[in-house]
């Protein structure tokens, strides 16, 4: 679904990329989709254009390095932070196969993170973990909990994976011990967010995403427990099963997991020691990563931009909007997400007046920071192509020509009046929380505080957009006014 997001919010502005390119993730993956091409085609002998071909490697690679520079984000480490259980992981990883041209460190604002031992080049191999220390849906069917779980109506593999680490983390034999070991007390993702920060969440998306995701849980909870701790003591101990714990296992498979598609084509959610220690970022150094490669039977985590000795390597979790990572993931990425999107649902009968509409099936439009649009000439403002051109068919039966006549000026004006006063509205219901100290505030009250400060920031954007745009046509409807 949320791979779908990704597409979606891509095509609904891919008319206005603002940057030259969409992002700096997609334009890195095309890069190095062309890389790929070159490379198979020089393997392929193609003696006439070698030359060429090695031209164009190199200069694609340099622009990888420039795109590189270009988005450094600095990371500080914590070098008071000595991370011994890390390394005790890391060292039972490596007794198990496991490679690594990463050591793990504390990383200011983001937990421990994965940092380069040495200079890595485009292509090269940063970490290799061996499918047999992935926890994933397989330690179950061997546990005497699947024969019971299995007659469940309607279980899922990722539910039997969580409720089995629900209790193998408190396993002392567990073959898994080193990995629980290093696991935190508390995830802090939305999921746990403390009344103070729900309030200030009020009329948000952060606040339905969150309330959604919880009742979720909730219900799922409910329907399991207590029925299988009475009915399996022995299998299902009530005091490992509780509520509180559930949460924990959710939050631990949420902000961890990873979706691997193994050498027998089956697709499984999977915990992965070690690499679990990746952190994300908006330009990564790692993106594809989500197949076992089946020679080596483990996951190689390949780079696509080079990585230098000291700086952290980073995954790219997916293309996910800010109000998803702090509710499944617990924190904002540093930088601008182009993933972050306010939706504006219109009434279904306005809809209907939209049938000329050419991008009529959007019955839900978007808008985002317009800094990451370039054009913000009349007609287009800054703002999204697809949400002007349905409210203009929405108020004029005549198709609409982007050409300086009154008619189309007029409309204009009135759909960015329109606007400004709806995200006027928005603006008011974002209010500061001046009252609260940032400082001394909980993790959870300085989350809520910084979402609601990045959302302010795209809808003040917009008003801008809006009010400079109701000054060009005004300008424009001036000149008419003096022809009169
Ligand atoms: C897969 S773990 C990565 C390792 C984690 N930092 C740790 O100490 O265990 C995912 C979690 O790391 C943190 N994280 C990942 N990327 C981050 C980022 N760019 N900024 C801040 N926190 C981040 C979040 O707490 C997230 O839930």
């Amino acid at each position: 679904m949320q791979w779908a997001f990704g597409m979606q919010v891509e095509l609904y502005f891919g008319q206005i990329g603002g940057l030259g390119f969409y992002s700096p993730r997609n334009e890195m993956e095309a890069q190095n989709f062309i890389l790929s091409l070159i490379k198979s085609a020089l393997s392929h002998h193609v003696r006439m254009q070698t030359h060429a071909l090695q031209d164009l490697r190199d200069a694609l690679i340099n622009r990888i390095h420039e795109l590189g520079t270009e988005f450094k984000v600095e990371n500080k480490i914590d070098i008071n932070y000595k991370c011994d259980k890390e390394k005790c992981l890391l060292q039972w990883a490596e007794n198990n196969g496991a490679k690594t041209r990463l050591q793990i460190a504390y990383v200011e604002g983001a937990g421990r993170g994965a940092i380069a031992m040495e200079d890595m080049e485009v292509g090269d191999i940063a970490m290799e973990i061996p499918a047999s220390i992935t926890i994933s849906e397989d330690l179950v069917y061997k546990s005497d909990m699947y024969q019971v779980l299995e007659k469940i109506d309607g279980m899922s593999s990722e539910t039997m994976s969580l409720l089995w680490s629900m209790k193998e983390r408190h396993n002392c034999n567990s073959q898994f011990k080193m990995y629980f070991d290093t696991l935190p007390e508390n995830f802090n993702t939305g999921l746990s967010f403390g009344v103070e920060a729900i309030m200030a969440l009020d009329g948000t998306l952060l606040f339905e995403e969150i309330m959604q995701a919880k009742e979720h849980l909730r219900v799922q909870y409910d329907e399991l427990f207590p029925a299988l701790s009475k009915d399996h003591p022995d299998i299902f101990p009530p005091e490992l099963y509780t509520w509180e714990q559930f949460l924990w296992a959710c939050e631990l498979w949420y902000s961890n997991s990873m979706k691997i598609m193994f050498a027998d084509g089956n697709l499984k959610t999977c915990l992965i020691p070690v690499a679990g220690f990746l952190n994300h970022s908006l330009h990564p150094h790692i993106v594809h990563y989500g197949k076992i490669d089946s020679t080596t039977n483990s996951l190689k985590f390949r780079l696509s931009r080079p990585c230098s000795v000291g700086e952290q390597c980073c995954l790219s979790y997916g293309n996910f909007s800010g109000s998803h990572l702090i509710t499944f993931y617990g924190f904002l990425p540093q930088g601008d997400n182009p993933y972050d999107v306010i939706p504006l649902d219109f009434e279904v009968d306005q809809v209907d007046t939209m049938v000329e509409c050419p991008l009529s099936n959007w019955t839900t439009h978007m808008v985002r920071g317009t800094w990451l649009s370039e054009n913000q000439n009349i007609f287009y403002y800054g703002l999204p192509s697809p949400l002007l051109d349905c409210l203009r068919s929405a108020r004029s039966q005549m198709p609409f020509t982007k050409t300086l006549i009154k008619a189309n000026m007029e409309v204009d004006k009135e759909i960015l009046e329109d606007l400004q006063s709806t995200f006027n509205a928005m603006m008011e219901n974002l209010s500061d929380m001046d009252s609260v100290d940032r400082e001394s505030s909980s993790w959870d009250v300085k989350l809520a505080s910084q979402f609601k400060e990045m959302q302010r920031r795209i809808v003040s954007s917009i008003l801008t957009s809006c009010s400079t745009g109701i000054k060009l046509v005004e300008h424009e409807l001036s000149k008419y006014k003096a022809e009169e």
